[in-house]
């Protein structure tokens, strides 16, 4: 495939190692320095696009693929407030559309015991549940992406809890799940979920040891989207 990589930085440089390795060509790598370059690229030669860039350039790179009917794999997170119309674009375009808050494979394995974990704390009511997060001080974003998408998770199946807050910058309630971020080099990213009652604690948590997980994951994705359609995310592509 000719992987077109949006994005060539920390992440867009794994990225692109990992899919030459598998055998695939790299149309190009494209930074804010030279995004004119795009210009001189055949759209109809770009099999995919994988954009890990930042939060303010997400939205832009993501409306070029779409609209040159170019399936892209986002990895960028905190753009989040735009994703509704990049959905309604994507479908208004016949294009193909995939995020995820985290590629990896092990993240993922942990989202589901997240939500196993939020299910059975219906039973009782004696635990108060928060998430932290710890990454590398050049992260632009907080909380993570996948901090967010964990909460989303302990949201969704613990009746007490109906929202999320960022603690120091948001107030919190009973009725929040409460995120701490943290900025420490050279965290790839750790998260940790915990319940806490006066008799004991339980807590999960996944600690990436580098980035490598988060490319080759994205890498599988972008093998896998060019003949699907529509707006997708780990849900379609995994099969647990
Ligand atoms: N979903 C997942 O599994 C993961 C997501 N991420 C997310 O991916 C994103 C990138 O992370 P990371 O690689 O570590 O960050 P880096 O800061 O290392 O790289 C980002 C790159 O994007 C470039 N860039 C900035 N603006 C544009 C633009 N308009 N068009 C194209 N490229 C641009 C930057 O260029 P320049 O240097 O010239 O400014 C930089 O090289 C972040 O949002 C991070 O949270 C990270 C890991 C895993
Ligand atoms: O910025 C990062 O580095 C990461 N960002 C993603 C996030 O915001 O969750 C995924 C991973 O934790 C690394």
């Amino acid at each position: 495939m000719n992987i077109l990589l949006l994005g060539y930085g920390k992440m867009g440089k794994i990225i692109g190692e990992i899919a030459e390795s598998r055998g695939h060509s790299i149309a190009g790598k494209i930074n804010i320095d030279n995004r004119e370059d795009l210009d001189k690229l055949d759209p109809k030669s770009i099999d995919v696009a994988i954009e890990f860039s930042q939060p303010e350039a997400a939205f832009e790179n993501i409306s070029w693929s779409i609209q040159r009917q170019i399936p892209i794999v986002v990895g960028t997170t905190g753009w989040l407030e735009k994703k509704a119309e990049v959905e309604e674009m994507t479908l208004t375009n016949n294009g193909s559309f995939f995020y995820a808050s985290n590629f990896s494979i092990g993240v993922n394995i942990f989202f589901k015991v997240n939500e196993f974990l939020s299910k059975l704390m219906n039973e009782t009511d004696g635990y108060q549940v928060s998430v932290e997060e710890i990454h590398h001080t050049a992260k632009k974003d907080a909380p993570s992406g996948t901090a967010i998408t964990l909460a989303e998770g302990i949201i969704k199946n613990l009746k007490s809890k109906s929202s999320w807050n960022l603690k120091g910058e948001q107030e919190s309630s009973d009725q929040s799940v409460e995120i701490t971020s943290k900025r420490i080099d050279p965290a790839p990213g750790t998260h940790i979920i915990k319940y806490e009652s006066p008799i004991d604690d339980i807590e999960i948590t996944h600690t990436a040891h580098s980035r490598q997980g988060f490319a080759l994951g994205a890498v599988l994705v972008a093998e896998w989207i060019p003949s699907k359609k529509g707006v997708l995310s780990m849900d379609d592509f995994l099969s647990f």
